[in-house]
């Protein structure tokens, strides 16, 4: 077996200190390839001058098909940003400003407006956090999924409703279309993080950016909606970068692992790797803190992802 195909399927991770960043060999049917992608923003510091701020320095990653990719690291580490850039967007005042992010071998940063349109919705959905501000609270659940997929996608709003139907029970919502006709205030938090991640399945895009979508839900519900996304993602063969600031939720969903500080890509590796056998310090706190977290929940059994 070639290095590059055993590097595919983690049997021959490289060793910690040959894990940089760089070192990762391109690999093949690759979605997603972001390169040296720099991010900057102006800031407004009271009583002082504006000044430039580097958010991301020269970041790059790799996603292929059907595979998902965790981002984690401390809160400002860089990773909504960089989810975000991954489909073009910059927030307000954030500009980017070097590198290149490939999406099915095409520079979207280079696309222009009706590029970025077509892309959006059609190749990658973004799923967050917060799920109640992605719907119109005056629609059932069912039409707007159902909208999102023909805007998005082909065929028919029969075609588009088969599938929701089937999205729905894939994500453990019982009863799709009792669910389906209610308003999004009539379901739970969790409920409607699900369909959230139905509405973006169902438009069959090529990749996912989920965004702390578990992250505002309580443990229990946590577990519940995380299984039935890592289910989804692994029945329908979706892409999907998943970013998080808890190395347990990422161990749950990820095949490999990237971890940011302060904007820089520390490490990347196969998920039991970064787990079982950190390169980096700081990876290694991330690690202890969960162990640590863990025993003092006094768990039986460690969570899914780990081995001690
Ligand atoms: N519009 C903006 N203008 C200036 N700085 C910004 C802007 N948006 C984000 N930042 C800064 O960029 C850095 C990265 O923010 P980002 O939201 O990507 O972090 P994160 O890792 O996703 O954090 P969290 O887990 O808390 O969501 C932070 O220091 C943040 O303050």
């Amino acid at each position: 077996m070639s290095k590059e195909l055993a590097l595919l399927d983690g049997r021959d991770d490289p060793k910690p200190s040959e894990r940089a960043p760089g070192n990762w060999p391109e690999k093949p049917d690759m979605l997603l390839n972001i390169r040296n992608l720099r991010i900057e923003a102006t800031v407004y510091p009271p009583r002082e001058s504006p000044r430039n701020m580097i958010l991301v320095h020269d970041v790059s990653l790799t996603l292929e098909r059907g595979k998902v990719l965790g981002l984690i690291g401390e809160s400002g580490a860089g990773k909504s940003t960089i989810g975000l850039a991954s489909m073009g967007y910059g927030r307000g005042g954030v500009r980017i400003t070097g590198g290149e992010v490939v999406l099915n071998d095409r520079d979207i940063l280079t696309g222009g407006a009706s590029g970025m349109r077509r892309l959006r919705g059609r190749e990658v959905c973004y799923v967050a956090q917060s799920a109640a501000a992605a719907f119109n609270p005056a629609y059932r659940l069912m039409d707007q999924v159902i909208e999102a997929a023909l805007l998005h996608g082909t065929g028919t709003r029969a075609e588009a409703k088969i599938r929701a139907v089937e999205l729905f029970k894939k994500l453990n919502l019982p009863d799709p279309e009792n669910i389906g006709r209610r308003f999004p205030h009539q379901v739970s938090g969790g409920q409607l993080q699900r369909v959230m991640t139905a509405m973006a399945l169902c438009s069959s895009p090529d990749l996912i950016v989920f965004d702390e979508p578990t992250t505002a839900l309580d443990v229990t519900t946590q577990i519940d909606v995380l299984a039935a996304i890592r289910d989804a993602i692994r029945d329908t063969g979706v892409a999907a970068l998943y970013i998080t600031h808890d190395l347990a939720v990422v161990a749950q969903v990820a095949n490999e692992i990237a971890v940011l500080r302060h904007g820089k890509l520390i490490e990347r590796g196969v998920t039991q790797q970064i787990i079982n056998n950190p390169g980096e310090q700081y990876t290694r706190a991330l690690v202890s803190v969960r162990r640590i977290a863990h025993e003092q929940r006094d768990c039986d059994s460690p969570p899914v992802g780990y081995q001690y």
